[in-house]
């Protein structure tokens, strides 16, 4: 049984977004979606994160079609079993980084991991309020957040898009550590090409479908 199973699925807007995908993943393994612009990465993560339903085919987690299992199971896999990492950090401005991870710990009834917290090199700036840390600290401590629910799958639209290249790098580094240690999956979009190397899995999203890079 896979973490993640997508079975032929398809999606248009006016036109063809993604036509009859299919593909499997495991926990531990990363991958990476690069596409130009419009060619629908956002979209897939939405599909495959329990967002959008697809028109047709399966989006299975733990063996479980998402969009055939009742809404308060839906709401308990986005609580506890997936974690999402936009390019905007989306931490609530004007509170506490430590404030900001009690709402995740007290959503997902995980207890904040002080030891991820040293991991990500944020344990210091918990008293702080979120308005006065780096751009590079609000990263760090909005991944800390997501992973605070110990998620099975990630997804992430362009996580480190807002962050200059040094420390994009150390921000993935820092998460594809976890990952491994932790045998999470990990789904990322990224435009840059040596980012998207970085995974065990990279594909370009073209002509609807995902085209294997390595
Ligand atoms: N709600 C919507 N209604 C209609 N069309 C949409 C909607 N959302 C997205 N689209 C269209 O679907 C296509 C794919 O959009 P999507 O945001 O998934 O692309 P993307 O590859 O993530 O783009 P980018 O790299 O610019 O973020 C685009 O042509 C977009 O205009």
């Amino acid at each position: 049984m896979s973490l993640l199973e997508v079975k032929g699925i398809s999606f248009s807007y006016e036109k063809p977004i993604i036509e009859n995908l299919s593909f499997s993943a495991n926990g531990g393994e990363s991958i990476s979606i690069m596409g130009v612009s419009g060619s629908g990465k956002s979209t897939l993560l939405h599909i495959l994160s329990s967002f959008l339903k697809p028109q047709k085919g399966s989006v299975n987690i733990f063996n479980k079609d998402i969009y055939a299992i009742p809404y308060a199971e839906i709401l308990a896999l986005r609580r506890k079993e997936i974690g999402i990492i936009f390019q905007s950090h989306y931490l609530f401005l004007g509170f506490s980084a430590r404030e900001n991870l009690e709402v995740a710990s007290l959503l997902s009834e995980e207890r904040i991991d002080d030891s991820l917290l040293e991991f990500f090199g944020i344990f210091e700036n918990l008293p702080k309020n979120v308005s006065a840390l780096s751009g590079g600290q609000q990263q760090r401590l909005s991944i800390a957040r997501i992973l605070t629910k110990k998620p099975h799958i990630i997804f992430a639209d362009e996580p480190t898009g807002n962050l200059d290249r040094e420390n994009a790098f150390k921000v993935m580094g820092l998460l594809f550590e976890y990952i491994h240690q932790t045998s999470t999956l990990l789904i990322y979009v990224t435009h840059d090409p040596l980012l998207a190397q970085k995974a065990t899995r990279s594909y370009q999203l073209e002509n609807a479908t995902l085209k294997p890079l390595h």
